[in-house]
This record gives structure tokens, sequence and C-alpha cells, in this order.
């Protein structure tokens, strides 16, 4: 692959993807059908579905942990694969933060572990560098993920995403296992982040107020099959959205935000 063409591809594209389980004996089950999409550098895709839509395997399929059983997904335009010792540029956060820290290390160390290969005083100089850029007093590197709050710790999983300097951050739910005032705050966090930043992000999210805020695309995933792909103002538009569930999917969104007052200024405010 020439400097070249990684310099002016997507940051993340997939082509065509398929993925199905199970099969040899095994009831075979479609997780995702025909799906295509591009992200470039600096832009957000929010991938919004019902439960059991394939967003979780999407994203597994272009963070490399999910092989495809059909088309591909390139990073930079070359495919990607986990590479055991080799740091990432696709990181992920997922939904529960006190699940993707080690309960019996320092949260600093947590943030350092990708940066092996770094001498002691450059891991903690950018630990404490990390740990400001998301908000969390650095004195507190030492302490352990039971002494945060979840909306502490998804800033720190947020702090160990950025650690090796992702050029694609894969967000799988990252508002939802939240308390609804703190839910703001760390969308607010993600944005000043890309902004600053300029990776690529991926947003799984069920909540189209979050996909407002945060994206500039929006995937709309039903049963595999990508039912709506394109800008969020599009998907907004009830003239361009034609497909009965994409519309009742945007109109349930208008209901709650005027039943609950949540709307993208609340969530803009932090
Ligand atoms: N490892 C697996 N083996 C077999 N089937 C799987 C596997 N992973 C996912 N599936 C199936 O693929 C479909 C899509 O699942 P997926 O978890 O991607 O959906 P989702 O949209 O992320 O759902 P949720 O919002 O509930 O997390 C589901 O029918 C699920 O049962």
């Amino acid at each position: 692959m020439t400097t070249s063409v990684i310099g002016t591809a997507p940051a993340i594209e997939a082509i065509g993807l398929g993925k199905t389980f199970g099969g040899r004996g095994r009831v075979k089950r479609e997780a995702l059908a025909e799906i295509t999409f591009s992200v470039e550098r600096g832009r957000t895709l929010a991938i919004v579905g019902e439960s059991g839509a394939g967003k979780t395997t999407l994203v597994r399929c272009i963070a490399g942990l999910e092989t495809p059983t059909s088309g591909e997904t390139l990073i930079h335009g070359a495919p990607h694969a986990c590479r055991a010792g080799r740091v990432s540029p696709v990181q992920m956060v997922f939904q529960n933060p006190s699940d993707a820290l080690d309960s019996m290390r320092s949260v600093g160390s947590s943030i350092a572990e990708p940066l092996r290969g770094r001498s002691r005083a450059a891991r903690r100089a950018r630990v404490t560098e990390l740990l400001s850029l998301v908000g969390i007093n650095p004195a507190r590197a030492k302490d352990r993920p039971r002494s945060f709050s979840g909306g502490q710790l998804q800033r720190i999983v947020i702090a160990r995403a950025l650690a090796p300097e992702p050029s694609v951050l894969l967000c799988d739910e990252p508002t939802s296992a939240l308390d609804v005032s703190v839910q703001a705050q760390i969308i607010n966090l993600l944005l000043k982040l890309q902004k600053e930043h300029g990776f690529a992000a991926v947003v799984v999210t069920h909540d189209l107020a979050v996909a407002k805020v945060l994206a500039d695309d929006v995937l709309v995933l039903r049963h595999g099959k990508s039912l709506f792909y394109g800008p969020v103002d599009d998907l907004l538009d009830v003239n361009l959205t034609h497909d009965p569930y994409v519309t009742g999917l945007v109109s349930a969104s208008r209901d709650a935000e005027l039943g609950l007052g949540t709307d993208e200024e609340e969530l803009a405010l932090g």
C-alpha cells in the first residue's frame, strides 16, 4: 500500500459487507447483508437500530474482531486485522466502562497499557496529559476503578482509547449505561476530542437524539440490512426518508424529545 493511497482513502470503509453466523449443523443467522459506507477523517457515522439489528457485529467487523462472510472493511484503504503486540490505529470504547477496566490495576496503569515500549517517564507524562484531557484529576492516576463514578470511568476508558493516538475510534453505545445527566457530558467530551484530534468515529446508539448531536451521517440497520445511509439532516427530512420503519423511528424520536425535553441544544450544553 502506497502512502498516497493511505493519504487519500477514507479512514473507514465497508464494501458489500456481510456476516452470517452458524452453519455446519447449526442454524444460520444472517447478521449483516450488503452493508456499504465510508467515514472520512474527522467525521462521525452513527449506527442506529433496534436490538439484534447487527450494530455490534458491524463494529466488530470494522475493528477486525470478526471476519466478514462477504465483502470487506478497509482502514485507510487497507484491510485491517488485530495483531498481537501491535498497537492498532483502531480503538474502541464499550458500553459498560466498569467491564472495560481491570479492577485490580490503577487506572493510570490501564491507560498506560497501550504505551508499552515507551520509557516510564514518557508513559507517566502521557497518562497525566490524557487524564487532564478527559477532565479527570491526574493525581488520581494511582486509584483503582472502584473509586470512580460511571461517568468518570467512561472518561478514563476514553483516555485509554486515545493513548495510542488512534485515527479511528469505535464507540459501542458509549452512553447507554450512564445516568441521563452524565450522558450529555460524555457526548460533549467526544465532540471536543474529535475536534482536537481529528479521528474518524463510528458511534453505535439506539438514541436518535445522540446521533443528531454527534454524527454527520447515519446508517439505520434492521435485521442486518441498511434501511437508510446518508447525512443526519436527510434522515430527519420527511421528504427524503421513504422507508416506513425509518420514518417511524424519526417520529418516535421527535415524540420522545417533546415528552422528555431532551434536545440537541440541551446535550450540547453538557
Ligand atoms: N457470535 C455470534 N454467534 C451467533 N450469532 C450471533 C453472534 N453474534 C451476534 N449474533 C447474532 O447476530 C444478530 C445481530 O447481533 P448484534 O449483537 O450485532 O446486534 P445489535 O444490533 O448489536 O444488538 P444489541 O443492541 O442487542 O446489542 C443477532 O441475531 C445475534 O443473535
